[in-house]
This record gives structure tokens, sequence and C-alpha cells, in this order.
């Protein structure tokens, strides 16, 4: 199981078809990195870019940054051979699209072996079998596609995502069940900043660990939008000093702010200043 303190707050896509864009990302403060093979790369350019792709992450440079290498469907004519390649890169997991029961998972393993697999929760299927999907073996994360979604539930752009609201909810309660890491869905409109900060915070506040990105200008956004803020950071040492002194004394409550703290307050707190000391330990390198 992933440590829940390891940050994930910006998913940057990248078409691997670009090899400008491949060599940007190596530059980018990101916490990882999709390797698009699927929707980012035209049919006339699937086989050269998963060639480029394997090439590139054999060379490496992209530091600690997650590497997730999303193949299409197999049941796609590219969906084999992008699978066994990927089984070979060198990467950190292989994300599936468009997964609808745990046995699309089992059907790539069939191809790649004990990889650590990410599913993209993006159809009505699979949001309605997200709890089975997020307790398959193999499963490490969830990326939420919520432009497949949108399409599938024939919806209408609103920018409380409202709509959405029902499957991104279902997902997120798969994954904290079973401990598996879950990033939102893309903000398409990159030039945005306020759309995006906006979506981002909502996409916080609903516990999401990270958003997947599609532009270098939209990080700097997201990753201050995941990370425990200065007042964050401040109340949760708090908290912790609070409780601390209240049980050295005999007694299980704190107060904080006109608010209690409990136990499970405590370790809230603990996992979030964790967190912190981790980005800062990245940004480290
Ligand atoms: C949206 C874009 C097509 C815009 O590209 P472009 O016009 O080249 O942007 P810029 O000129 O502003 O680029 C400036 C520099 O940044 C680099 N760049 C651009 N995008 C990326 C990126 N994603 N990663 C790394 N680097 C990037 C450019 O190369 C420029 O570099 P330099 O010249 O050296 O300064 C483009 O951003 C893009 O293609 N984005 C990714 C789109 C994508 O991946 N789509 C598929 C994923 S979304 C999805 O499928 C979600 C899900 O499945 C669902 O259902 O919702
Ligand atoms: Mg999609």
């Amino acid at each position: 199981m992933p440590s829940s303190a390891r940050p994930y707050r910006s998913v940057l896509y990248i078409p691997a078809s670009k090899s400008r864009a491949l060599e940007k990302a190596k530059t980018l403060p990101v916490d990882a990195i999709i390797f698009d093979l699927e929707d980012a790369v035209t049919p006339a350019e699937k086989a050269n870019a998963r060639t480029l792709l394997a090439d590139a992450l054999a060379v490496g440079g992209f530091g600690n940054r997650v590497r997730l290498v999303r193949i299409n469907g197999l049941d796609t004519e590219w969906g084999r051979d992008d699978a066994i390649a990927a089984r070979d890169m060198e990467c950190d997991a292989i994300l599936l699209p468009k997964v609808g029961s745990p046995d699309d998972v089992d059907a790539l393993a069939a191809i790649t072996g004990d990889s650590r697999v990410w599913a993209m929760m993006e159809t009505p299927q699979g949001m309605l079998n997200a709890h089975a999907i997020a307790a398959h073996p193999l499963v490490e994360g969830f990326v939420l596609g919520t432009n497949d979604l949108a399409k599938d539930l024939n919806t209408r752009f609103r920018a409380d995502r409202e709509p959405l609201i029902t499957g991104l909810g279902l997902c997120l309660l798969a994954a904290k069940a079973e401990g598996v890491i879950v990033i939102d869905g893309v903000y398409n409109a990159f030039k945005d900043d306020a759309g995006l900060e906006i979506e981002c915070n909502q996409g916080r506040d609903m516990g999401f660990d990270g958003k997947s990105l599609i532009h270098p200008a939209q990080v700097e956004i997201t990753n201050r939008a995941f990370a425990p803020s200065p007042d964050e950071i401040e109340l949760a040492r708090r908290q912790i000093a609070a409780f601390e002194e209240t049980e050295a004394s005999g007694q299980g409550v704190a107060v904080v702010d006109g608010r209690i703290v409990e136990n499970l307050h405590v370790a809230t707190a603990r996992e979030l200043l964790a967190k912190a000391e981790m980005i800062v330990a990245l940004q480290a390198g």
C-alpha cells in the first residue's frame, strides 16, 4: 500500500509523442507524470510514441516524479502492444483507461504480470464497480477521467461539477476504503487560472490527493491547493501540543480555537505534518 504522506498534488499528462514536452517535464515541479499513449496521441503516431517513450524512460532524468504510463485500452488495436511495451518500461505503474471492473485489471495483468496498476475511473460502469476495482491487489491508484464521464453521462458543463459529484464521490469512498491514491480529473481550460483554483479547492475539500493536469501553467496553482497551507501547519502543531499537554494531565480532550481536539484529530494533524515534510524533502531533491 502506498504511503499516505507521499504527495501526489500535481499529476501532469504528457503526450508521449511530443519529445519537447517529455524534456520539459524534467524541469517541472510535478509530483507525478502520466506519459500518455491514449487520447493525446493520434492513431498515426501511436507506434512511434511507444518507442519514443520507452527510449525517454530508459534515458531517465525524471527525478523523484512518479512515472505512470497510460496505455490504450486492451479492446483497441494498440492496447496489447502498449501493454507488452509498458511491462518493460522504466516506470512505476501502468495506467489503464476506462476500467469497468476488476476483470479488466486481470486482463492487463495477464500481459504485464505483477506490474502495479492505476485505473482510469471514467465510465458509469467503472464508478459502480469502484470498490471492487480499488480492492484489486495490483491497483495502487485511481485517476478520474471527468471528460469521458461527462460524455457518457451526457452532462452539461457546470463550474460546480454538480452532475459529476455522485461519480466522484463513489470513487473517493472506494479509494479511501481500500487505501488507494485518488487523483481528480483535468481542468480543460488551461488558461483559466481562477477556474482552476476553484476546482482544485473543491477537489481538495472532497479529499482527493491531487489533480491531473494538461499544461505546465497549471502546476503552481495545483501544488499550492493540494499542499498543507502555512495556516494548516501552524494549527496542526498547536493541536498536537495542546493534546499532549491535556493527555499528560490525564484528560482525553483538548480545546484549540474553541474546537475540540481528540485522538483522531491528532492523527490527522500528524499526517498533515508528515505530508508537509515530505513535500519539502522532495523539493530538496
Ligand atoms: C494543450 C496543449 C495542446 C497546448 O500545447 P502548446 O500549444 O504546445 O502549449 P504551449 O505553447 O503553451 O507550451 C509551452 C511549453 O510547455 C510545453 N508543454 C505543453 N504542454 C505540456 C505538457 N502537457 N507537458 C509538458 N510540457 C508541455 C510545450 O512543449 C512548451 O515547451 P517549450 O517550447 O520547451 O517552452 C498541450 O499542453 C497538451 O498537449 N497537453 C496535454 C493534453 C493531453 O495530454 N490530453 C490527454 C489527457 S486529458 C484526458 O484524456 C483526461 C481523461 O482521460 C478524461 O477522460 O478526462
Ligand atoms: Mg478519458
